[in-house]
């Protein structure tokens, strides 16, 4: 259907040109590092030691692999759910639902795959299959946002998102045309966001650290500690799975090539990077080191948990007790914004802890190289622009409240500095 006529959303990544520069640059990012983490200079800039050829990314068993990954995950969704929880509501006044379910995924996929490897499923031989895995991955992602971008074709123009309308097919094949794309009760957007790739990313972690064991007798403390922190992580993005649903990628962006890549192939494969890297070069972690990192992390998931806990809380009730007494500005909707407590210390709290757990994720592998830095320095990118899309989206939501939330709190992400 056409989308209506009237006032379009400004174009995002640089509109048209952005969104093709990015459609070849993202994947070509993801081989590169890849490659680089198994290169013996390990070196983020300047091209790769060596380039693969076809034989080195096509593999059917690789193929077959992930195929049984994603029907593994979608099955897992589709199991009965301990909760199902409602979205925000939709431009047609109604609300979908969704299954919480994510954490019962995770678990059921541990216990699968431990009986796996006690009957000789050979874990370790992972790690050697990452590169055809990553181009069957890539693959997926271009078929599946052909047929999104098809599907919106025929959605109902209340169905699309604000983005990804510009009616410029490679911009909106990029940023996604329809906002939950569903067949029946399966939303594709929310199933990928949280399962394939997040538990596919600790999965390829584990295999690393399997691989590492079997070369080296055992799994280094920096390879404990990564894998550790990772699954950490994700463990509480699933465990929370629920506030996912008030994110701007399920309320306002489209299910498009972003998404679909970012979710299914850069998250596990780029995400992984730092246990890819620790594989090839061990890295010497004492204990006082060690310890010091874990403090980093712990700092840093006390200030992401504390601040998305106090927000999510109090968004779903103010008069919480956990929240009751913190103060607040007033807006037109009728909603409140939090001006002490974390959401008074800077406008993005969240995003500062999850920096600084970022920081810790990467101090495991030595200061010799800056490749397992690349997560951080990438995410500084992604947390900076998406600040800023936040921002507008909140300034046009809440208007004069927000102006007052940002004279009061007039710092971003890092207290005094941004
Ligand atoms: N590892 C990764 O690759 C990524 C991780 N993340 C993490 O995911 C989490 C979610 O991030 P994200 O969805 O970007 O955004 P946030 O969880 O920060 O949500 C932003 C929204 O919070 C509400 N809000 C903002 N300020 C206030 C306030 N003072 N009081 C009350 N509500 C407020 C507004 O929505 P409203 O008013 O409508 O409620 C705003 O749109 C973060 O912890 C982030 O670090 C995010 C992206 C990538
Ligand atoms: C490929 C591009 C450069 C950008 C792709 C972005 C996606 C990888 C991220 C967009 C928002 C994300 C969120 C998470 C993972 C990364 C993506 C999908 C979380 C699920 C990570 C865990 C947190 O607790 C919640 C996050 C929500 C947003």
């Amino acid at each position: 259907m056409a989308p209506p006529e009237g006032p379009r959303a400004p174009l995002e990544f640089g509109g048209p040109l952005g969104a093709a520069v990015l459609l070849l640059l993202l994947p070509a990012t993801m081989f590169h590092l890849l490659l680089a983490a198994r290169s013996g200079p390990a070196r983020l800039l300047g091209p790769p030691a060596s380039l693969p050829g076809l034989e080195a990314l096509w593999s059917p068993r690789a193929l077959l692999l992930w195929l049984a990954w994603l029907g593994l995950q979608a099955a897992l969704y589709l199991l009965p759910a301990r909760k199902v929880a409602e979205g925000q509501e939709l431009k047609d006044k109604s609300r979908l639902r969704y299954p919480i379910n994510g954490f019962q995924a995770l678990v059921l996929t541990a216990l699968l795959v431990g009986l796996g490897v006690s009957a000789g499923l050979p874990l370790g031989a992972l790690p050697e299959m990452l590169l055809p895995l990553a181009f069957v991955a890539t693959l997926t992602a271009f078929i599946f946002s052909l047929f999104l971008y098809m599907k919106a074709q025929v959605a109902p123009v209340s169905a699309l998102a604000p983005g990804g309308i510009s009616g410029n097919p490679i911009y909106d094949f990029f940023l996604g045309r329809e906002l939950n794309p569903r067949i029946c009760f399966f939303d594709f957007k929310y199933f990928c966001e949280l399962r394939p790739g997040l538990i596919g990313w600790v999965l390829i972690n584990l295999a690393l650290l399997v691989k590492e064991a079997e070369l080296r007798g055992s799994p280094s403390l920096a390879m404990w500690l990564v894998n550790g922190f990772q699954l950490l992580y994700v463990g509480d993005a699933l465990w929370h799975e629920e506030a996912i649903l008030t994110t701007m990628d399920i309320t306002h962006d489209g299910f498009g090539f972003m998404l679909a890549f970012g979710d299914i192939a850069w998250v596990p494969f780029t995400y992984s990077l730092q246990a890819q890297f620790l594989l090839r070069h061990p890295q010497p972690l004492g204990l006082p080191m060690a310890s010091a990192i874990c403090l980093i992390n712990a700092i840093g998931y006390y200030i992401f948990r504390g601040a998305n806990s106090q927000k999510n809380t109090f968004r779903k009730n103010p008069s919480d007790p956990r929240v009751a007494g913190l103060e607040t500005i007033s807006t037109a909707t009728g909603r409140k914004l939090l001006v002490s407590g974390w959401w008074g210390m800077v406008r993005h709290p969240n995003y500062l802890g999850d920096l600084i757990m970022a920081l810790a994720w990467s101090l495991p592998c030595g200061v010799s190289h800056l490749l397992p830095y690349f997560y951080l320095l990438y995410f500084t990118a992604l947390l900076v622009h998406r600040e800023a899309r936040d921002e507008r989206q909140c300034l046009q939501k809440y208007g004069l409240a927000w102006q007052e939330y940002c004279r009061r709190v007039p710092y971003r992400i890092v207290p005094y500095i941004y």
